[in-house]
């Protein structure tokens, strides 16, 4: 049987478990190309199936793994976790519940780093729970990378019309200029153009970096991390064959990029590339994490406390974070 793709629960008071439900009910995880299983906790997809007013079944399944019957439709879970399911608040992430989901996401990769799983899609974390639960990382992207071996991954946040790849991920603002240096650009260039290659089919990925200073510095004027960082990245990668232009006044550079002119858009950090993406793909992007040795896939949103427990959080990018880690494990 083909091996399956891991979905991970994410934040039990938070949008994922009922996302996983919602996506189940619309029919959204049946006919897929590879099977699908939920690392996850079966009290708390239980109480996800009451906001849909579906009713649950449980029945027997092999290997250590459940099978719910939801609403009629079928979802293989792999638990992970007991919490006490009635007891959560949406919105109030204690340690134990940020114990339990960074728990999903470490048995989610060691099934893929086995070989067990081809791939894992997840569900949103709340990453001062998991912290608060003692697990040190600021987001998966960079406990994946720890516990795959990689010392540098990048996250891209892709939809149809724009894709935006980070050089720097979570950390304040005021320290991005510290951070950045020509070698964390160079690399995440490279990293980018393999994987557009082998994992995304482009033969000659065209990429445009982002400027860090207005104006792309203004000659000098405004900052000088242009001509001293990202300019030498820049040459050197072209020396090695990528095509890759910059850098760019991040001002206009998104509507290039967006109309076609490039297929991914270096940005120096997180809000300089997830601004535009989501202003032109709030329900639908992907995030993914490129360069590790297995398929990561995630939603592009939070845990949308403001909304959990209602039922109207939208899939779609659920559903395109599915797709998109079919697409990628075949390519493997
Ligand atoms: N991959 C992950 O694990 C991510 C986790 N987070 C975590 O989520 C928490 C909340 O982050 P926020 O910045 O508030 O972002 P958020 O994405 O959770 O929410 C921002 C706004 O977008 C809405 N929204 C989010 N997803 C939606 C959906 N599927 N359908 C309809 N509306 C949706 C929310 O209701 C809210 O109004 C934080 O703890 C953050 O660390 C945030 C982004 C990614
Ligand atoms: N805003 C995107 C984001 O924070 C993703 O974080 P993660 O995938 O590393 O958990």
């Amino acid at each position: 049987m083909d091996k399956p793709l891991i979905m991970t629960m994410g934040d039990p008071t938070g949008v994922g478990p009922e996302l996983l439900v919602k996506a189940l009910l619309e029919g959204e995880l049946e006919n897929r190309a590879r099977p699908l299983q939920v690392v996850g906790d079966v009290g708390v997809l239980r109480r996800a199936a009451r906001v849909f007013a579906a009713e649950v079944r449980a029945e027997p399944e092999t290997g250590g793994l459940q099978r719910l019957l939801i609403g009629g439709r079928s979802l293989v879970v792999r638990p992970v976790s007991s919490l006490p399911a009635d007891s959560l608040v949406y919105g109030r992430p204690d340690a134990t519940a940020g114990r339990a989901m960074a728990a999903y996401v470490e048995a989610a990769a060691q099934a893929c780093l086995t070989g067990e799983a081809a791939g894992m899609v997840t569900c949103p974390i709340n990453k001062a729970a998991i912290n608060a639960a003692g697990i040190r990382f600021p987001g998966h992207t960079e406990l994946l990378a720890e516990r795959c071996g990689v010392e540098k991954v990048v996250m891209m946040l892709a939809g149809t019309r724009l894709r935006v790849c980070l050089v720097t991920t979570h950390l304040a603002y005021r320290d991005v200029p510290g951070v950045l240096s020509g070698a964390e650009i160079l690399a995440t260039i490279r990293i980018v153009d393999h994987a557009f290659r082998e994992q995304f089919g482009l033969k000659t990925p065209r990429l445009a970096v982002a400027a860090l200073n207005p104006h792309a510095g203004e000659e000098g004027l405004f900052g000088d991390e242009e001509e001293r960082l990202i300019l030498p990245a820049i040459v050197q990668a072209r020396d090695r064959g990528i095509d890759v232009r910059g850098p760019f006044p991040s001002d206009t550079l998104f509507h290039f990029a967006a109309r076609g002119d490039y297929d991914a858009v270096i940005c120096m950090y997180h809000d300089q590339g997830l601004i535009p993406l989501k202003l032109l793909h709030f329900d639908d992007a992907v995030n993914v994490t490129l360069g590790l040795p297995i398929v990561r896939t995630s939603v592009d949103h939070g845990t949308a406390y403001d909304i959990a427990g209602t039922g109207t959080a939208s899939t779609a990018s659920l559903a395109a974070a599915i797709g998109m880690a079919e697409q990628m494990s075949n390519n493997l």
